[in-house]
């Protein structure tokens, strides 16, 4: 069975003060959690993250897939490597949307990742407009293809996928527990096709967009949800304990 796997991401929010009460304050409260929790954190932030948390897990935002060179204001996946980053989440829609990250880029991100031993959390989502049109599914499953590409089996099982439908993030709609599963059921069809059924069955799904404690635990009862990645309800200690300790 997959373990659930639930992070915040604090996006472009958070103080190293702030980290730490909240780090206390959170692993005292979620000790005995089967789940496994976690955190994006601004790289400001990493370091004091990473040398801090017991139970949580620390990832980074973003990174870059070259070693290095002239990509000013760039992280490469050495530099996280070096502070011992264990998680990195790769286009967020934020990313796409403001920051020219592409499928592409995803994809040689994702692969160099999985080179440098860091689990890559892969964002998929669609627009309004896509889920208008009833385009959901084939969007996602082609970011999905093009993500994966050039990507082996066993290694393939070394990434997260979060989906987090654009319209539902910062906005308090969030798909339906039923529309969330539907579209994760057909991502792990489509990663079944790409691989095969025993691979598809063991990575990690997440959904994301507008997450927060009162909705958790119906998503988390879902059959193919696996997790979350939760932007707002994350910053606040007391809501994220909630999610994290979610009733089953
Ligand atoms: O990475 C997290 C998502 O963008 C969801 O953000 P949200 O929970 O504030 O809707």
């Amino acid at each position: 069975m997959r373990q659930k796997v639930i992070f915040g991401n604090w996006k472009m929010n958070g103080n190293k003060e702030g980290l730490i009460s909240f780090l206390k304050k959170v692993e005292k409260a979620i000790k005995k959690s089967d789940v496994k929790a976690g955190l994006a954190l601004p790289f400001t932030l990493l370091e004091t993250g990473i040398n801090k948390a017991k139970i949580i897990d620390i990832a980074a935002q973003n990174v870059h897939f070259a070693t290095n060179g002239a990509y000013t204001g760039e992280v490469s996946i050495a530099m996280l490597k070096e502070i011992n980053t264990k998680y990195v989440v790769i286009g967020h829609s934020e990313r796409r949307e403001m920051f020219g990250e592409t499928d592409d880029t995803v994809n040689k991100k994702a692969i160099e990742l999985i080179k440098a031993g860091i689990t890559p959390i892969i964002c998929c989502g669609e627009t309004l407009e896509i889920k208008e049109a009833k385009k959901t599914v084939t969007w996602v499953n082609g970011q999905i293809k093009k993500a994966y590409k050039n990507i082996s089996p066993s290694d393939a099982l070394k990434t997260i996928i979060a989906y987090e439908p654009i319209w539902a993030i910062g906005t308090g709609k969030t798909a339906t527990a039923n529309d969330a599963e539907i579209v994760c059921q057909k991502i792990r069809e489509n990663l079944a096709k790409i691989y095969d059924e025993k691979v598809a069955d063991q990575i990690t799904i997440q959904y994301g967009g507008s997450v927060n404690p009162s909705n958790i635990s119906e998503l988390m009862s879902q059959k193919n949800i696996d997790g979350a990645l939760v932007g707002g309800a994350s910053l606040k200690a007391d809501d994220f304990i909630a999610l994290i300790n979610y009733k089953k």
